[in-house]
């Protein structure tokens, strides 16, 4: 488990992380998610050791993080590669900067190349790799130490969908080894792999987001067969309808929605039911509010 709390940290002055406190569960993978500038980077920094709060501690089982730096794997915003090295000696380099010896260093790299789908590229200049490609060959040398606690800072951002789908496969079959915090804006994505969301707003958490399915008790969206007949509305008199489509409609009201009781109007005045559900709220939407100035 990794424990933070009362992290404070400032730069040139300015307070960017204010008192922040929370704890990561082991093989969770967390998500960290903020507006722009709200510190996000600068909270993984902190947790990656590569940059050291004034006050506050984090620990990983119970002992300060910055005293085992080798069980840490880091994914940075901004990956630097050098294009004219293959995957491998990509890895080959980095791995012995951390202190990988020639023995550990032929024997892990084909299997983190595998691990993260990039078999095939070994020998492939990074240069000609896809923006997707590359990313994963960040997590591979991210991995390479085999770290128990992976920090990846925003490890989809700028990937078409495919690219963003194999990062989301790939850290779910990660978490089953490792404790993953992950910064991201695309939650939608995010929802996939992150067992929960963390809000942070200018250096200050907001709270937990989780990733449950919410739904707005306020508003049903029914789908029928055929296109439907008129409603009568006495037995809900204070409820709008809106036509989505001749198959789609929507019914909103002031009051929660009792989904049973209009299911069952709905059918005795003839409507050909295909489904009637509560209208989801999306993650984003949930988000939106939660970081809305008020
Ligand atoms: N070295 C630095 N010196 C001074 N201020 C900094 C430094 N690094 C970051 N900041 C400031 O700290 C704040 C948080 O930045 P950070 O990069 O952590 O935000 P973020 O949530 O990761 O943003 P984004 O979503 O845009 O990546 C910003 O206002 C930024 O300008």
């Amino acid at each position: 488990m990794i424990q933070i709390s009362h992290l404070q940290l400032s730069l040139q002055r300015r307070l960017i992380l204010d008192d922040i406190s929370f704890t990561i569960h082991e093989h969770e993978c967390l998500g960290l998610i903020g507006p722009n500038g709200a510190g996000k980077t600068t909270l993984l920094k902190c947790l990656s050791g590569m940059i050291e709060s004034e006050r506050g501690s984090i620990t990983m089982s119970s002992r300060p993080i910055r005293q085992q730096q080798q069980s840490i794997g880091y994914l940075s915003q901004q990956t630097d590669f050098k294009s004219w090295m293959t995957c491998e000696q990509s890895l080959r380099f980095f791995g012995r900067l951390s202190g990988l010896d020639r023995a550990t260093l032929n024997k892990r790299i084909p299997d983190v190349l595998h691990e993260v789908g990039l078999h095939n590229q070994q020998t492939e200049v990074i240069e000609r790799l896809s923006g997707g490609m590359r990313q994963r060959l960040g997590i591979a040398q991210a991995i390479l130490h085999e770290p128990t606690f992976l920090i990846l800072d925003e490890p989809a951002s700028a990937l078409d969908p495919s690219g963003r789908h194999d990062i989301n496969q790939l850290i779910l079959r990660l978490k089953k080894r490792m404790t993953i915090i992950v910064s991201t804006h695309l939650l939608e994505d995010a929802k996939t792999c992150c067992d929960r969301f963390l809000v942070i707003k200018q250096g200050k958490l907001l709270g937990p987001l989780d990733n449950q399915r919410n739904v707005d008790q306020y508003r049903i969206q029914v789908e029928t067969l055929t296109t439907a007949p008129s409603f009568s509305a006495t037995r809900f008199p204070r409820v709008e309808i809106d036509r989505i489509n001749p198959c789609c409609y929507q019914f909103s009201a002031q009051q929660p929605l009792d989904l049973s009781q209009l299911a069952i109007t709905l059918i005795q005045q003839g409507w050909s039911i295909a489904s009637i559900a509560y209208q989801p709220i999306g993650l984003e939407e949930r988000f939106l509010d939660m970081v809305a100035d008020v």
